[in-house]
């Protein structure tokens, strides 16, 4: 049986993070993508030049018709961008008892525009993460969240055991923006920390990581693998991403979404 994954966040007209992303690694990962887009934006690897919310029917309405006909077996947030959206997202996802919930907190583009409005934080806190199966923070939107400053691994599992009591069943803490020279993203469940390691690529090709890793967990879920199967899947997923870089654009590149399937085929 296909396998259906559902993107509900904002579109990059550059291609690199976002709704793009997201219909990328699902692809990639042979599962059947959908989205719900909530916002336009002109982007592209220097920064974002516009963002346009949709309306609040348009977005209702793209879940309406997937629920219709194409129940989906995971779905991801990505840009939620203001307090309504995620209340009218959190409302239908709870309404249609959707599953496999990855909640991406989408906050901060790399080049620093803002994607997510302040008022929306504490939607974010009490509408939304009690909806998540997994949620994955990079470290400032964990500390934005958390009200916590977390420069070392120990404070940041602080942080996960604080989002998990916030209602999310499991938490990755991403490393990316640590100080560490080995990157580490945390994963918990509730009881337990699973460490898991890579090396720090140095390269400034990273527009989209954070999508690209959250739809990858999303992928996997919907195909039936655990959590931990899906975060570990993921993590391959976006070193093999970063690593074999495609060097386009000026600023901050985007990953290689096809760089996972030809190290498959070639290890
Ligand atoms: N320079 C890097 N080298 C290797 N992996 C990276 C690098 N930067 C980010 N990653 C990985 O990409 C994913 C997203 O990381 P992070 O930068 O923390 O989040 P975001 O993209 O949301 O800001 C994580 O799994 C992280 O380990
Ligand atoms: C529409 C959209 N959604 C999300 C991101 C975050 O991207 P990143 O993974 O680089 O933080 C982005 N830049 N644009």
């Amino acid at each position: 049986m296909v396998k259906k994954a559902l993107t509900i966040a904002g579109s990059d007209s550059g291609g690199g993070a976002g709704i793009q992303a997201d219909l990328k690694t699902f692809q990639e990962l042979n599962v059947y993508g959908m989205s719900a887009i909530t916002a336009i934006t002109a982007q592209n690897t220097l920064g974002v030049q516009g963002v346009y919310a949709l309306p609040l029917e348009a977005v209702i309405e793209q879940m309406n018709s997937i629920e219709a006909d194409l129940r989906p077996d995971a779905l991801k947030t990505g840009m939620l961008f203001n307090s309504e959206l995620i209340e009218a997202v959190a409302n239908n996802i709870r309404e249609f008892n959707w599953g496999n919930v990855v909640i991406d907190p989408v906050m901060i583009a790399k080049g620093g525009a803002k994607l997510l409005q302040q008022e929306a934080i504490n939607s974010l806190r009490e509408t939304l993460i009690p909806l998540a199966t997994v949620i994955t923070p990079n470290i400032p939107e964990a500390e934005v969240i958390t009200e916590l400053s977390l420069h070392t691994i120990e404070a940041r599992k602080k942080a996960a055991k604080v989002l998990h009591k916030l209602g999310a069943d499991y938490v990755v803490v991403k490393g990316g923006h640590g100080e560490e020279e080995e990157l580490v993203d945390l994963l918990f469940d509730g009881q337990s920390f699973v460490e898991l390691k890579s090396t720090r690529i140095s390269t400034r090709h990273t527009h989209g990581t954070g999508c690209t890793f959250a739809a990858a967990i999303t992928a996997e879920l919907a195909k039936g693998k655990t959590v931990e199967q899906a975060v570990k899947v993921a993590k391959d997923f976006i070193h093999a991403a970063i690593k074999d870089e495609l060097g386009i654009g000026s600023g901050h590149g985007p990953t290689n979404h096809w760089a996972y399937r030809n190290a498959a085929v070639h290890s």
